[in-house]
């Protein structure tokens, strides 16, 4: 057997298409942009990368772009008062604080200093509590993406076996919530698991997002599951995902590559979130 692929920079495209008719729409219907703020602490190569690249979708798409960059000294005030000040203009409709900040910030604290209406990756604590409760609100940007992914492969989660490695705030955690309330059957796998091969290989859609490369091989997988892969690392011969995605291509029905996966799903969700959110504001329900 050898998978399909699913090709997540053809799902993003068509997505953002989606997205930015919509934002076409809502400009002419309001006479107003969707913003969006990305403000970068420190000198992160790769987190410089990616804000770039949500800064430059999001201009594509019709969307204002507030942009603030903070030098690694930044203090917790520093940061602080710009996400006041972003959170009572009213031209920004999300903020988005890239991660990771620096070490000596107080990552959870700030995040939570967005506003829910302007939490655009869906990662402050009253969001996480929305998700939780099954109650409308801003949902995480990758999760949102896998979760699209396996939707757009016709992938039936309704009464499925999904296991998710991993148990991140960014990723783990909040996926897990989204597929329950997809009626999925939801095992959560992490680092203390006790024979993971054991637990993965009861999965009909694996989800993978432990931050390990290569964690998952071939013996992880059963025959014909449909497998996501989050991971994305760095390595001496390029990118790489938490999947030995050369043996597993060869058990699954359908999986993730890495690049050109999860990860250009992620932007692609966070521009989705962004017009919600000006939306949201705009057009408040009764
Ligand atoms: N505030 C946030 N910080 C971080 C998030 C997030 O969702 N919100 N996620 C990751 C990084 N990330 C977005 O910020 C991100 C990662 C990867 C990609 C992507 O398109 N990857 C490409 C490869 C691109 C490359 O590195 O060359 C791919 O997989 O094809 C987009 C966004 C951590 N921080």
């Amino acid at each position: 057997m050898t998978a399909a692929i699913i090709d997540g920079k053809a799902v993003a495209a068509r997505t953002n298409e989606e997205t930015a008719q919509a934002v076409a729409e809502f400009t002419d219907r309001t006479g107003t942009r969707p913003g969006l703020a990305t403000i970068l602490v420190g000198d992160d190569a790769a987190s410089a990368v990616y804000v770039e690249s949500k800064r430059r979708t999001s201009v594509r798409l019709g969307m204002a772009d507030f942009h603030r960059h903070l030098p690694s000294t930044a203090s917790r005030d520093d940061v602080a008062r710009l996400l006041d000040e972003l959170a009572s203009d009213d031209a920004v409709s999300g903020i988005l604080l890239q991660l990771p900040l620096p070490e000596s910030l107080d990552t959870t604290g700030l995040v939570d200093l967005i506003p829910p209406s302007k939490d655009v990756d869906g990662l402050t604590t009253a969001s996480a509590g929305l998700l939780a409760r099954g109650l409308p609100g801003l949902r995480p940007c990758t999760p949102l993406g896998a979760v699209e992914l396996l939707d757009s492969s016709e992938v039936t989660l309704s009464g499925s076996r999904v296991v998710v490695v991993g148990r991140s705030e960014l990723v783990g955690r909040p996926l897990a919530q989204l597929l329950l309330q997809r009626d999925a059957t939801v095992t959560t796998a992490h680092s203390r698991t006790q024979d993971l091969p054991a637990v993965t290989r009861d999965a009909d859609v694996l989800v993978v997002a432990a931050g390990v490369p290569g964690l998952i091989g071939a013996e992880h997988v059963k025959k014909g599951a449909v497998v996501i892969d989050v991971g994305i690392h760095r390595t001496e011969t390029g990118l790489a995902g938490d999947v030995r995605f050369d043996e597993v291509v060869g058990v699954a029905s359908a999986i993730t590559p890495v690049p050109g996966g999860v990860g250009p799903m992620t932007i692609a969700m966070l521009m989705r979130n962004t017009l919600t959110a000006a939306i949201m504001v705009s057009e408040p329900q009764q």
